[in-house]
Order: structure tokens, then sequence, then C-alpha cells
């Protein structure tokens, strides 16, 4: 070893050795605070979010900001579990985007509830038999995932923030060479997600959908008989680690910025962070033009929409329900303002939750 590669060494040793020290008092710190929420409320995401943001503020590198986002929300995972270890249903199997969405949230230091659907993991938080559940809303390609929408117009549920999750699929097979697969497995949504790779690099294979892209994986590796050997399963790298699957191509996904975001449910309001955004459903009554009057209070208070979305609302045909997001929080004054006027002009609106806008 060379005396300076030693040296830089004995540095690092030196710099764990205090980064250890701080973290312990940090979190002794974290452990005090949790004894002071008398509410009971131990996860607080607007505190979490604006710890990240004064971080990647003061970031002056060579770390990255989603690196120091990653070090850091490994940090409080921990201290928070110290507080209360958390426990989070998401849609499995395991290696489904939606348990690294939740990993990418609430890190290592809780425990997760892997559920079969989407509506098990509202059911498992309504029930309280999870403190919170991590449910996929909409993809930069696909658009929203209508059951999260229905399920929400109807739980009683609030949403306490929201993940943005890069998604970059992979083409997974215990086989070594692409041109022997003749089936391709995942969920309609990756898929679809894939399309135009498909066609390009493997436009005779047989495409079928299953319930995710995960479960597919892990029927690439349960298959036994011969017909495995000629299948592949498009999902994450994570899944091919966890199947044991060779990964034959790489970032397959037809938009490089292809990015889901996921929404945390749980059973409580959150408090500002300075950087919200509150999600809403409604409806108009039904009257011409009576959509346009029932959102001009929010951009005559100077509210920001940044999404609108309709739904059959399943009560009568050609009757929506529209879902949409703003800017701020619901405590903000002028999101209040516009809120009270537009709560005047629907038939139906429900705030579905103020929460902190997604921190890479
Ligand atoms: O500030 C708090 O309320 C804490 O409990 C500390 C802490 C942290 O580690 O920074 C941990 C958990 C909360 O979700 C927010 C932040």
């Amino acid at each position: 070893m060379s005396e300076q590669l030693k040296q830089h060494r004995d540095q690092i040793d030196a710099i764990d050795e205090q980064v250890l020290k701080l973290v312990n008092e940090r979190a002794k710190l974290a452990r005090a605070i949790g004894s002071l929420k008398d509410d009971g409320v131990i996860y607080r995401p607007e505190r979490e979010a604006q710890v990240l943001r004064r971080l990647q503020a003061n970031n002056q590198g060579p770390l990255a900001n989603e690196a120091v986002s990653n070090i850091f929300r490994a940090v409080m995972s921990n201290c928070r579990a110290l507080e209360k270890e958390l426990s989070i249903a998401f849609l499995g199997p395991l290696g489904t985007y939606s348990e690294e969405a939740a990993l990418k949230q609430f890190g290592l230091g809780r425990s997760a509830i892997v559920c079969g659907s989407i509506d098990e993991v509202f059911r498992t938080v309504e029930a309280g038999q999870a403190d919170y559940g991590v449910v996929p809303v909409e993809n930069s390609t696909e658009g929203a995932v209508g059951l999260t929408l229905d399920l929400l117009l109807s739980s009683p549920l609030k949403i306490c923030g929201e993940i943005t999750l890069p998604i970059h699929h992979c083409l997974l097979s215990k086989q070594t060479d692409i041109a022997n697969i003749s089936h391709v497995f995942s969920h309609t949504q990756s898929l679809a997600q894939c399309h135009e790779w498909l066609n390009r690099i493997m436009p005779k294979v047989t495409r079928e959908a299953v319930t995710s892209n995960a479960r597919a994986a892990q029927m690439i590796h349960d298959l036994v008989s011969t017909d495995g050997t000629f299948a592949a399963a498009i999902a994450s790298k994570r899944a091919a680690e966890l199947f044991d699957l060779n990964i034959l191509a790489e970032n397959i996904e037809d938009d490089a910025k292809n990015t889901t975001r996921f929404l945390v449910l749980g059973s409580h309001e959150v408090a500002p962070s300075g950087q919200d955004r509150t999600s809403l459903v409604m409806t108009s009554k039904n009257i011409p033009g009576a959509m346009v009057q029932l959102l001009e209070p929010l951009s005559r208070h100077g509210v920001s929409m940044t999404k609108f979305e309709s739904r059959p609302s399943k009560q009568g045909l050609w009757d929506y329900v529209f879902f949409v997001d703003i800017e701020g929080h619901q405590h903000d004054a002028k999101v209040k303002a516009a809120l009270a006027e537009c709560l005047e002009r629907a038939s139906f609106l429900k705030v579905l939750g103020s929460y902190p806008v997604a921190v890479i």
C-alpha cells in the first residue's frame, strides 16, 4: 500500500469516527423529539422534506444532490425507527417499483407489508394494519392509474406525501441470449412503456400481461419446464437480483425520462413544508360552463393547477369526477380563500390531502 493511500484511509477512519458520533447524537435528539409527540404521529414528511431541501441547497459537492438525499434519507429512516418502526403497505411481490418507491421514501428502518393489489393497500391502511401505504398514481408515459383515483374518491385516507421514481426497465431471463426469447411477460403499463423497443428489437415475441413486473420476474424464476428457458420478464434491476435472473438489456423504456409518481397514504393531515401540493376531487353542477366556473377562483387567487384528470363517476352515464392538483398547502391563505369559493360552486369537493412536493 502506498504511503499516500494509507494516509487517505487513516483520514477516512478518523472522519468516520466523527460521523458515527454525530449520527448517534442526532439519533438521541430524534428519540427525544419522539417522546414529545403526544399526538402519536411520528412520521413528519414536511420536516423530512425541509431537512433534505436545506441540505441540497447547502451541498457543495462532490456528492450530487440525489446522493445527499439518499444518505440523509437513510439517516432519518434509522432515527425515525428509534421513535417508532413504521409499517408500510405496498403492492408486491418484493421487487415491484412500488417497493422501490416505499424504500426511497421510508428507507430500511420500517417493516414492509406486501399486498396483492392496490385495493388491499388501501384496506390495510384503513384497517390500521399498516401505518402508511404507497400506491402508484400516474406515469409520465402511460398517464393516470385509474384504480388509485377511484379508490381515493371513497377512502377516508389522506395523502401524506408523493414520491417520484425514475423507471428504468430491464429485460430479465434465465437465458443469456435475446435471440432465444419467444415470450415476454410484464405488467400492461411496463409492456406499453417498452412498446417501441420491443417492436424494434424483438418484433416476433408474444407479449403477455401479468399483475406486476416483479410477479413476471418471479414467474420466470419459478419456471422449471423447458418453456421457461424461452421466456423473459420486463422488470427492475432489483427484481433481477431478487429472482436471480440475467439482465439481457437495460434501460429499454421508450422514454428515458419515464417516471412514476406514487402517493403516501395515511390517516393524518400533514403540516406545511413551504413547498407543497394539494390534491382535490370534485364534481361540478350539470350546467354548461360549470367546470370553468368551478375552477375560476383558483386562477383569481393566483393558485396554479398542476394536474387535471377526469374519471367516470360510476353514478350515472357521462357523469364525471375531476381530480385536480394545485400548488400550495390547504392552510396557505390564498389556497384557503380559493378553496372556500370552489366549495360553494361545486356539487361535491373533497380535499384528499396537502403534502410536500417530492424531493429528488
Ligand atoms: O423532527 C422530527 O419530528 C423527528 O422526529 C426527527 C426526524 C429526523 O430524523 O430528522 C425523524 C422523523 C420525522 O419524520 C422527521 C424528522
